[in-house]
């Protein structure tokens, strides 16, 4: 009798003095948080706002509810939102600002291992390193080369529209979109050949399949450790053998290539430009493994396939909406290429307009609409200074609807971008790429591919669509931006 109530009395007391301690070590976070709205704190589980797994909905119901700036607590680790671009600028440039919020820690680990997506300051020196060798195979030279495979596949993607030229799935066309923007990635950072794309038609599919398993976590999932996730639940265990089945297709590469080396073919290529894994595997000095290049061709694939793809369809479907920005396009397009079927290098500068429809595309969804940090030191902000510890919430979603800087900005206005009215954009007010030293390696490749394959596409289709907004269709977030399934897209050839 006595027993269990003494155990109970401990329990209960070792409770409170883990609470009472938790307040005490915390107690600078816990002034800043007091100092802003924001949702109540429950110790242990924080704010009980995220009742489901959309962190994008409930980021922005919060903003309705609190405004911006609020913070807010999920589990242990308190949260700074803020949409206020000043405080962007210094947060995202800040050295003691390098690592990635603790919500990283779950989501984006089991998403992408620790490969290029590390979330620590003391693994600095790897990220640097992993950083150099995205960088150097998407440098000018190496864009100029991609061209030709942009190209290509704007051409295979424009064929794919003429069989199937009518969406009423959202996710078909990305779907669609995703084989051009991963059979390029395959190409020209993997060298695989065109024409055997078809042998690995599995590392696409299964990342899709993975990448859908694991935005499904919820937060329940999340509070439990990771073994669990990985050998107790389902949807965990199909997630590792879906992982175990691309590693397999991306060892097959890696030993082919080095096979090869090994037999001195295809060794150092004379003007240096070699594509991504070659550069990894002819590294002199560093000996990767490879598990290691793995991780990091995993990565890569992960950060530069589905956003393009998406960024892309949601082109599509937010053009339709405006036929007169369509012919605008259409004119420059034309101007500018006349006849021809292929856009070099030295034709994209001139697609002006193309660009600011693109930029204005990723204003309204930024395909990465939830993003974050985390603060190692005291930081001076703006007017406030966030304390060591606090992880800070930037949502470009938000940032780029914050009217000081964005006049109506639901207003879909590819002017915003023109040389004139760029110049007054207000640094940190604008970031889909995000910015400062972790930003989007990627950006230019993923506008020049971007740039290509919508050009192709709006110089041979007109693309009609019976909704007039997205926003009614709603948006969600499933790893990256996604607006509900239901559309009605019609591409109609213009060849007569
Ligand atoms: C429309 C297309 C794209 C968008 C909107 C986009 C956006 C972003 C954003 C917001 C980040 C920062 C993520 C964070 O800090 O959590 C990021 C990181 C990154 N992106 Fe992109 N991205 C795009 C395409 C690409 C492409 C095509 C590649 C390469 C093939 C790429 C490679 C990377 C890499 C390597 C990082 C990690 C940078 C680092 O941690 O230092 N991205 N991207």
């Amino acid at each position: 009798m006595f027993l269990p109530l003494y155990l109970l009395l401990s329990l209960l007391f070792l409770l409170i003095y883990d609470i009472i301690l938790n307040f005490y070590k915390k107690r600078a976070l816990f002034k800043f948080f007091l100092e802003h709205n924001g949702p109540r704190y429950y110790p242990y589980i924080g704010t009980n706002a995220f009742k489901d797994s959309n962190a994008f909905q409930t980021f922005i119901i919060l903003k309705k509810r609190y405004g911006l700036p609020y913070s807010m607590w999920i589990k242990n680790q308190c949260y700074y939102v803020t949409d206020n671009p000043k405080e962007i600028k210094i947060i995202l440039s800040h050295p003691q600002c390098f690592n990635k919020a603790d919500f990283y820690n779950d989501s984006v680990k089991t998403l992408l291992f620790n490969g290029f997506a590390i979330t620590e300051l003391s693994e600095i020196d790897k990220w640097k390193l992993y950083r150099r060798f995205a960088a150097k195979s998407m440098r000018p030279v190496m864009l100029k080369l991609f061209t030709t495979t942009f190209n290509e596949f704007a051409c295979y993607l424009s064929i794919n529209f003429k069989e199937k030229n009518h969406y009423t799935n959202f996710d078909d066309l990305v779907g669609t979109v995703n084989q051009i923007s991963f059979g390029s990635f395959m190409v020209n950072f993997l060298g695989i050949e065109q024409s055997r794309l078809k042998e690995y038609e599995d590392f696409p599919t299964c990342m899709q399949e993975g990448l859908s398993l694991s935005s499904k976590r919820t937060i329940v999932d999340m509070l439990m450790p990771q073994c669990y996730f990985k050998y107790f639940t389902p949807r965990g265990r199909e997630f590792y053998k879906m992982i175990d089945r691309m590693r397999k297709e991306i060892y097959r590469v890696i030993q082919g290539k080095r096979k090869l080396l090994k037999e001195n073919i295809g060794v150092g290529d004379s003007s240096n430009n070699l594509n991504f894994l070659d550069s990894y595997l002819q590294e002199e000095g560093n000996k990767f493994t490879d598990e290691e290049i793995f991780q990091q061709v995993y990565f890569l694939a992960a950060a530069g396939t589905e956003t393009s793809a998406t960024s892309i369809s949601f082109f599509i479907l937010k053009v339709g909406m405006h036929p007169d920005i369509q012919e605008k396009m259409y004119k420059e397009i034309i101007d500018t290429i006349g006849d021809t079927e292929t856009i070099s290098i030295d034709d994209l500068p001139k697609l002006k307009y193309t660009e600011q429809v693109l930029l204005e595309i990723l204003r309204l969804y930024p395909i990465l609409p939830v993003l974050g940090r985390q603060a190692t030191d005291n930081i001076e902000l703006d007017e406030k200074t966030l304390p060591k510890d606090c992880n800070v919430v930037i949502t470009p979603y938000l940032v780029h609807r914050n009217e000081k800087y964005w006049p109506d900005p639901e207003k879909f206005d590819p002017d915003r971008f023109s040389p004139e009215r760029s110049k007054n954009i207000e640094p940190g007010s604008y970031i889909p790429f995000l910015l400062g030293p972790r930003d989007c390696t990627g950006r230019y490749y993923a506008m020049t591919m971007m740039k290509i394959i919508v050009s192709n596409i709006i110089k041979n289709y007109r693309i009609v669509t019976k909704y007039q907004s997205i926003e009614d269709l709603g948006l969600y977030f499933f790893i990256s931006l996604r607006t509900s399934s239901k559309v009605d897209i019609e591409l109609i050839s213009r060849q007569k």
